[in-house]
């Protein structure tokens, strides 16, 4: 069951700005890679499910976060049916992130008030996952929109929460882009957590990067 609340799950979401994500099959080397975003002052992680046995990763990450990472709020993303859902759900996921919208999700996430963020591409599918309860909808893949679109779609429907994902960078540019433009947060895949970090398993400068991002978000937003 998920620690955390939808509510302290969005918050959290709006507070530190952007949502960290990555996959590795290796449980050790995820652990360090949590660990690392965590020092850097991350509390906020989305572990992208990919692959056989995903889970097995996600359930050991889960479990370290609980134990050795006080205020740690561990999620899943790239969640695209209903069953894997519920099997995150049952592993402690505190949120939910897929690349589609889909119902049965929303459906599977509300009965254990867990949140869900869903890949939305339209004014239409961000209204409807609204009226189904979503608090922070995401903006899937972002960079094919760009900023201006989140601007327009802040004006008759200023109450939207929207995460862009998908070609967001660490740059002040590009997070300067997509906050101003009025993104409640953004998330940062491959960008942030490279590749080349974790080839060679670079963990201090992972935690330096994420520290650094999360200033540059402080400071847009002063
Ligand atoms: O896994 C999901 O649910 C997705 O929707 C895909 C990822 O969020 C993006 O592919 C990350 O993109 P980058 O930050 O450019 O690496």
């Amino acid at each position: 069951m998920a620690k955390y609340s939808r509510i302290e799950v969005a918050q959290t979401m709006k507070d530190n700005g952007m949502v960290p994500l990555f996959f590795h099959s290796d449980i050790e080397l995820s652990k360090k890679v949590l660990k690392a975003c965590y020092d850097g002052g991350s509390r906020l992680m989305e572990f992208t499910s990919r692959g056989d046995f995903a889970h097995e990763v996600f359930g050991a990450l889960n479990k370290y976060a609980l134990a050795e990472l006080p205020g740690m709020i561990l999620g899943v993303g790239s969640v695209t049916d209903a069953a894997s859902a519920s099997l995150y759900m049952s592993l402690g996921a505190n949120f939910i992130v897929t690349p589609v919208f889909r119902e049965d999700i929303a459906i599977a996430c509300n009965r254990r008030k867990v949140l869900w963020s869903p890949g939305c591409g339209t004014l239409t599918e961000i209204a409807r996952a609204e009226e189904l309860g979503c608090e922070i909808v995401k903006l899937f893949p972002a960079d094919t929109y760009g900023p201006e679109f989140i601007k327009a779609i802040k004006g008759p429907c200023p109450w939207t929460n929207i995460m862009p994902t998908g070609g967001v960078y660490p740059t002040v540019e590009s997070l300067s882009s997509w906050l101003n433009a009025g993104a409640t947060c953004v998330g940062l895949g491959s960008q942030l957590i490279s590749k080349d970090i974790l080839e060679n398993k670079d963990f201090d400068g992972l935690t330096a990067r994420v520290s650094q991002v999360l200033d540059i978000i402080k400071n847009i937003r002063k």
